[in-house]
């Protein structure tokens, strides 16, 4: 019953609408309560043959208007609860979108895709069931059963009512074990729906890689499993579900029997009318309902209580990335420093993925950073974007440390290209202008023009307008970077930052692009993190990592009379380049 508390907020808020809605349930059980009483009336009345042709007609339109009635209070509620209590799961459902995009990456590498998607719809859902079908359950089961407890006892018989309800304590007993079992197997079947549908977003995500390995099989052999937890976790709730309805009917019976027996006693003893007995065991036969509807209850609440815990996991969780209150609004300009003592990934603490890093970015100018795979670059720019905090240094935008900006100003002034691109299933066009939708069309295409990408765009179906599926399926590798570039790039960001993105264009148009980067990026900086050195070469500085460490810096003419790595792989870079060059 706590669950009704979790969501007081939520009746407090729409009180006018439960108040009104429950009121017409109570209302509803009155009229329901009182036509055994009536039917009652009229049998005895027809025992005693006192009972006219027009009382019978009266009887009878009392009892259809009661129908109508009912009909009508029905709809109002049903209306008024299920409507409300949809209500509800928008307001989570908003929340929770909220909270995603004010969470950090460590939160991202915690919680899955399928598990957050699992939590934002079925556990909502059930969270939906508590504030609609529960509402309804609780009134109805409670107004039901007093009401007809409290007809039996003062307008049929006390005596045989208190004898018939000898076995409900069991009930009680019965709805405490059955309440503690469903909670706990609702938690366990929800998680593993979490995970199964983790699993179907992987794989569907991944399909190309498992079909090229030909690991379908194996697939779905996981899947298969994953399926059968799902199943058996629920077979679990449903069977604590489906063991409480027959025992609360064998219950009721038990109450029914006792009814019968001790009211036929009194029948013949001259207590009671026929007609009385006939209305006492219609209403035994209501309060099943009552106890039937306790039981669905319980499996409505404890679902949603797993459920909304489930939630609140979520909610309370709390981005590390801290935001000062008095933090500066103003746009970053200026040098940059990047000092970096030590940074190790929360997960992989023994290990430091970058340190002693001393880097000073002149503004205008342009680094480049290289360096074999796994040294650091990417984790670099993480720290510049500040999804991870915990680091030893500090770096800043002129003097000031990236921790004193506020989050939104400090990355509406960085262009950052990630390695992996991602495109939203819109068109070209929108995936350009995605950070201001009021960029014209012309300032689209002159960006456009300078990642290289417009003569591409001009060869699709619809231009600009071509849509792009999901993650950029029908572009090529190349097409994805120069777009996600041209996006990066629209807003002129004082810090541009290219990692590894010029990876799947050919050596012209690198050049072509990183030209048309320096002519329109004078006062601005870059920052190009690269494998092949020629993205690099024409930078003021270049810094190799390895390890997470600076091991060689200094200008491409200083690094290639430097005897390290990157003379050595500019050396074997050109031996490529130029054994290509014989094939062509
Ligand atoms: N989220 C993470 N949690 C823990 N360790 C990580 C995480 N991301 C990266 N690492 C580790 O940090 C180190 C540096 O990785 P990083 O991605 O910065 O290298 P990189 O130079 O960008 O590599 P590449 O050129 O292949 O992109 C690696 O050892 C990597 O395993």
């Amino acid at each position: 019953m706590d669950m009704f508390g979790k969501l007081g907020w939520f009746f407090k808020q729409e009180r006018k609408a439960y108040i009104f809605g429950i009121s017409m349930l109570i209302l509803l059980s009155v009229m329901t309560a009182l036509v055994p009483m009536i039917i009652g009336i009229i049998i005895d009345n027809m025992a005693a043959g006192t009972i006219t042709g027009s009382q019978l007609v009266t009887w009878s339109v009392v009892l259809v208007v009661i129908a109508i009635v009912q009909y009508v209070m029905r709809y109002v509620w049903r209306t008024k609860i299920f409507g409300t209590s949809a209500k509800l799961e928008k307001i989570l459902r908003a929340r929770l979108f909220t909270h995603f995009t004010q969470m950090d990456s460590i939160f991202f590498q915690k919680y899955r895709t399928g598990d957050l998607m699992a939590r934002t719809t079925n556990d909502l859902n059930s969270i939906r069931m508590v504030a609609g079908g529960g509402i309804l359950t609780l009134v109805d089961s409670l107004s039901q059963g007093l009401l007809t407890l409290f007809m039996m006892f003062f307008f049929v018989d006390w005596r045989l009512t208190l004898v018939s309800i000898i076995p409900i304590p069991l009930l009680t007993i019965l709805i405490r074990f059955v309440g503690r079992k469903l909670h706990y197997h609702s938690r366990k079947s929800q998680a593993a729906f979490s995970s199964m549908n983790d699993k179907v977003q992987e794989s569907v995500t991944g399909m190309k890689v498992i079909k090229t390995f030909g690991e379908e099989e194996l697939d779905i052999e996981d899947f298969k499993k994953m399926t059968t937890n799902v199943v058996d976790r629920n077979q679990k709730v449903y069977l604590f579900d489906a063991a409480f309805r027959p025992a609360s009917q064998l219950i009721m019976g038990a109450a029914t029997i006792l009814g019968v027996f001790f009211g036929g006693f009194l029948v013949s003893q001259g207590e009671i009318t026929i007609g009385l007995l006939v209305a006492f065991i219609s209403y035994v036969t209501r309060l099943q309902w009552p106890m039937i509807a306790i039981g669905r209850l319980f499996n409505i609440l404890e679902r949603g209580s797993a459920s909304y815990d489930r939630i609140l996991e979520i909610l309370n969780e709390k981005s590390t990335i801290i935001e000062e209150p008095d933090a500066l609004s103003q746009s970053i300009s200026g040098d940059i420093h990047i000092d970096i003592d030590e940074f190790a990934y929360p997960d992989d603490e023994e290990e430091a993925s970058l340190r002693d890093i001393d880097i000073h970015i002149k503004q205008g100018n342009t680094l480049g950073i290289v360096g074999r795979t796994g040294s650091g670059k990417t984790s670099l720019f993480k720290l510049l974007l500040r999804d991870y905090d915990q680091f030893k240094g500090d770096i800043t935008f002129n003097g000031i440390s990236i921790k004193d900006y506020q989050l939104d100003s400090l990355l509406a002034n960085i262009g950052y290209v990630p390695q992996d691109n991602f495109l939203f299933s819109t068109t070209v066009r929108d995936n350009i202008r995605f950070a201001n939708m009021d960029t014209t069309d012309k300032e689209v295409e002159d960006i456009a023009k300078v990642t290289s990408v417009h003569e591409d765009i001009l060869g699709f179906s619809e231009g600009y307008d071509t849509l792009v599926g999901e993650r950029g399926v029908a572009l090529s590798g190349g097409q994805k970077q120069r777009i996600s570039m041209a996006r990066a790039m629209l807003i002129n960001p004082e810090l541009l930052i290219l990692d590894d993105s010029l990876s799947a264009v050919d050596a012209k148009t690198e050049e072509a692009i990183l030209n048309s980067i320096k002519e329109t990026r004078e006062d601005k900086s870059t920052i190009i993190s690269a494998h092949r050195l020629s993205s690099v070469m024409h930078a003021d500085e270049i810094v190799v990592l390895d390890e997470g460490q600076i091991v060689e810096r200094g200008t491409h003419a200083e690094l290639i009379n430097n005897n390290g790595w990157y003379q050595e792989m500019y050396e074997h870079q050109q031996l490529e380049l130029s054994s290509e060059m014989e094939e062509v």
